[in-house]
């Protein structure tokens, strides 16, 4: 906890959020001792709790009001109970319940005025999060899993094993709530908490969560240098135009692979997309093969790309009179007009819903 805090500049008012389950319930408890104290190392801190109620489950709002009074008792103040609407995003239940959540997080940190946000994840969430991943083939952004800080969203318990939370629960005499969902088989996490890691940690001898979590400290370094690189290759690419962006193909096509697909994603979230999956990506760079003008490709948030060749724009052919606006000199991203290059262009457009 006092390394959390210390490397996010020691905030000086930070806010607990707590499902009222053990690894959360523990982290109020750790909290609440720096709360007492009013301190850390030096620095003055206060702390904030809320519990948000996603009305999934009967009973939920006594399950909020239950664990806010807990969390009152331990000293936090205030603690505010947020209830929330989950709406279905296309994602999955677990992914809409945790956007609604985040969202109440983040409103709830605003109003109380904290700096930190922080939430309860444990060195098993980690484990868990790599091997889900690994088993679904993802690539490195993913299996870099979650951050010990990512803006004012702090993970002070990372490093810790589930057990430990359950200790300081049991040290604290907190009774803490157990999710029914958390071993619910309909949920692939579940499984994998309940059924997948005591068999490998099992058969392959304890320590296999904290390898696992090691391979995502590891991977979080990679991840940030790649990203960074792509970012910087991105920026020195791209040609905005009014609805959409362009990249040069032949700087793209030459681009190493790890890059090529980073860059593909950059410019598509640019354009107000979303992170496309692997396969999509691979659909958007295979046009970069492809004779002539070829696409669209369709990627997720409403955003297509294509293909326009070289020969297409000296003869004026089969361009739309939409696609023809890509052509028009843009500014790059540094503002400096540049010459259009002497090959083709893989536009990226984004369609809003409505014009669908
Ligand atoms: N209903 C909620 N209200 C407030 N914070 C929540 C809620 N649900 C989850 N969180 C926060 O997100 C973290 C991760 O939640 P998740 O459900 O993935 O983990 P968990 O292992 O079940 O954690 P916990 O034992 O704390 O419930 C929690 O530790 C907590 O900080």
């Amino acid at each position: 906890m006092q390394n959390a805090l210390a490397s996010a500049g020691y905030p000086s008012r930070v806010l607990v959020a707590c499902s009222g389950g053990p690894d959360s319930l523990a982290l109020a408890a750790v909290a609440a001792y720096f709360a007492r104290r009013g301190h850390v190392d030096g620095h003055p801190v206060s702390v904030a709790g809320v519990v948000v109620d996603h009305q999934l489950q009967a009973g939920s709002a006594e399950v909020a009001a239950r664990t806010a009074s807990v969390l009152r008792e331990l000293g936090l103040s205030p603690v505010e109970v947020r209830t929330v609407e989950v709406a279905s995003t296309g994602f999955g239940p677990e992914a809409a319940a945790r956007d609604a959540r985040h969202a109440a997080l983040e409103s709830a940190a605003d109003h109380l005025g904290c700096d930190a946000i922080l939430l309860g994840h444990t060195l098993d969430d980690q484990a868990e999060q790599v091997l889900l991943g690994l088993a679904r083939g993802s690539g490195t952004r993913s299996l870099a899993g979650m951050r010990p800080a990512r803006g004012r969203l702090l993970r002070p318990f990372l490093g810790l094993r589930r057990e430990e939370t359950l200790e300081i629960c049991e040290v604290e005499e907190l009774d803490p709530w157990h999710d029914p969902s958390n071993a619910d088989p309909a949920f692939a996490r579940s499984r994998t908490r309940v059924e997948v890691m005591p068999v490998l940690e099992e058969k392959l001898g304890p320590g296999v969560a904290e390898s696992l979590a090691r391979t995502a400290a590891i991977l979080q370094q990679d991840a940030d240098f790649l990203e960074d690189l792509a970012n910087e290759t991105y920026l020195s690419l791209v040609q905005r135009v009014d609805d959409g962006a362009w990249l040069p193909e032949d700087a793209v096509r030459e681009l190493p692979a790890a890059l090529r697909f980073r860059v593909i994603a950059k410019a598509a979230a640019d354009v107000g997309g979303q992170q496309p999956g692997y396969g999509r990506l691979q659909a958007a760079e295979a046009l970069l093969r492809r004779q002539g003008s070829a696409g669209p490709v369709e990627l997720p948030g409403h955003v297509s790309v294509y293909r326009l060749s070289l020969s297409d724009l000296e003869q004026e052919g089969p361009v739309s009179a939409g696609a023809s606006s890509a052509f028009s000199a843009g500014a790059a991203a540094d503002g400096v007009p540049r010459l259009a290059p002497r090959c083709g262009k893989l536009v990226f457009r984004h369609q809003k819903p409505s014009q669908q």
